[in-house]
């Protein structure tokens, strides 16, 4: 029932003109679907065509594969409830379906190979020559895994295979239009959205071992390129679901997170609950905060909460707040070892298929104010974060500014605030100076590289392209450390 009823037909006339004609209603705990077969929104057309401008000048011929990944029905996953008395049952009917957990999936080979060719085409490695990349290009075909690697290959790519239909998708004018001005504009804009040398990057997680995963936390999914669906989840005797379905993508940020026992962990942007079941279920031990600023996001988080986690436990470990998180790092001390702060986004997905989505003409001025808005949020969890603690950042949108930008932002105003000669330029009220670091989530790119396409052009945290293979994403995360 939660998921399935969340995936929309698309129907597409051709390559750059799409009929949405459903609606997706977006509560997870009520079936409720629009249909309207005469009105395509005329916002969800705005948003692919914004899309359709900014993002090739990103992603450059990655684009066609991510558009197409986008206006495609996307993939669960199950995260199986622990509480559920159904619980083992559910999970052997999984496997017995053909659906691998994966926080557990161990197919070392495959992921070792697929790693050593990643490595082999590293980011800075500029004498990589055309035969090798041509080989590692069918390791990957072999592998089953997409070519999202690296760009350094688009140039030799050009030269090599002319005839490639990808890069016919946005074959350049020869002449300079008006458009091309724009987009120009606009690329200059997109290299400028960070500095890339003001935040410092530790690999602290380098050694980490993925594997041990508290026994709790379990989340199933199909293979790579299998399409299966799972059947609506049950309640068990005591009421209680027997998993909980989401985008596969949500997992990762959880991860980076590593909550350990007693910590006290607060989700700033909570609603409606996914990525706060995640948390519960890797660390049962904690105690959770909840907040939101939504009344009826905030009714359908604790909704979630009900139907998921028995009632004695939830009132001993998990307290839901209605607040704006804005203020939460300024009026209460700097107390939690975690905060997770997954803010409100331009949500590109589910912009594709929403009626009155964010780019919604009468929604132009939310849309600018976005980036700022969220850098005021993640300023605050930083607050409310105890030095020493991890924060993390996340968001379900591909555009950069609203990424890496709001990170490095975020990060320089509050080390300025420390510089007393700045203080008149302060954005935001705060008393203390603070200085943070970001831990590069590298290892965990690797880890679940079978699983995930990660863009190589990330400088700060990880974003997981959507792709038709796998089609999870896309999630933007950066792990955080307060120092002080
Ligand atoms: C991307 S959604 C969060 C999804 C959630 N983390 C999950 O995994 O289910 C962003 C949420 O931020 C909430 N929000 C927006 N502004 C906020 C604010 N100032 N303070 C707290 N929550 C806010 C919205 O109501 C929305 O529920």
């Amino acid at each position: 029932m939660i998921y399935q009823n969340h995936f929309i037909h698309i129907l597409r006339k051709n390559v750059n003109q799409i009929n949405l004609s459903f609606v997706r209603y977006a509560k997870p705990f009520k079936k409720k679907w629009m249909f309207s077969s005469h009105h395509s929104s005329h916002s969800n057309e705005l948003a692919l065509e914004y899309f359709d401008f900014a993002y090739p000048l990103i992603f450059h011929r990655h684009w066609p594969s991510i558009r197409l990944a986008l206006l495609s029905l996307p993939k669960p996953v199950a995260l199986i409830n622990p509480y559920s008395l159904s619980n083992k049952n559910v999970r052997e009917k999984l496997i017995e379906q053909g659906a691998v957990d994966m926080l557990r999936f161990d197919n070392t080979t495959l992921r070792e190979d697929f790693n050593l060719i990643r490595e082999k085409i590293g980011k800075n490695d500029e004498e990589y020559g055309i035969k090798k990349l041509l080989e590692q290009k069918e390791n990957r075909r072999l592998l089953g895994t997409s070519d999202l690697v690296d760009e350094q290959q688009d140039d030799i790519d050009e030269e090599i295979d002319e005839d490639d239909d990808m890069n016919t998708f946005n074959q350049p004018n020869p002449v300079k239009t008006l458009d091309e001005i724009y987009k120009q504009a606009l690329e200059q804009q997109v290299q400028s959205v960070i500095k890339g040398n003001v935040v410092s990057i530790v690999d602290d997680d380098k050694e980490r071992d993925y594997q041990k995963i508290p026994p709790s936390w379990h989340v199933y999914t199909f293979p790579r390129s299998n399409m299966s669906r799972f059947e609506p989840s049950k309640t068990d005797e005591s009421g209680l679901l027997d998993y909980y379905c989401m985008d596969g993508a949500c997992v990762l940020p959880i991860v980076a997170l590593d909550v350990q026992p007693f910590h006290s962990v607060l989700d700033l942007c909570s609603a409606p609950g996914g990525k706060a079941l995640n948390i519960f279920h890797m660390c049962p031990y904690i105690h959770l905060t909840c907040n939101d600023i939504d009344n009826s996001r905030s009714k359908r988080l604790t909704d979630v909460f009900n139907q998921m986690i028995p009632k004695d436990t939830l009132t001993k470990y998990i307290r839901f707040v209605k607040g704006d998180g804005c203020l939460f790092g300024q009026n209460e001390p700097a107390s939690f070892d975690r905060v997770l702060v997954d803010v409100p986004c331009t949500s590109d997905r589910h912009s594709l298929t929403t009626a009155f989505n964010i780019f919604s003409k009468k929604r132009i001025q939310e849309r600018v104010d976005l980036p700022a808005y969220q850098q005021k949020l993640l300023e605050s969890a930083i607050r409310a974060c105890k030095p020493g603690g991890i924060v993390v950042y996340s968001t379900c949108t591909l555009a950069p500014i609203q990424n890496e930008g709001v990170v490095e932002r975020a990060i320089e105003n509050l080390a300025l605030s420390s510089s007393s000669s700045n203080k008149k330029h302060r954005k935001y009220k705060h008393n203390d100076p603070i200085t943070c670091e970001i831990i590069s989530t590298q290892s965990l790119e690797k880890h679940y590289a079978y699983f995930f396409e990660f863009h190589s052009k990330i400088r700060y945290g990880s974003l997981v392209l959507p792709h038709i293979s796998n089609n999870f994403g896309p999630l933007y995360f950066c792990k955080i450390r307060r120092i002080s």
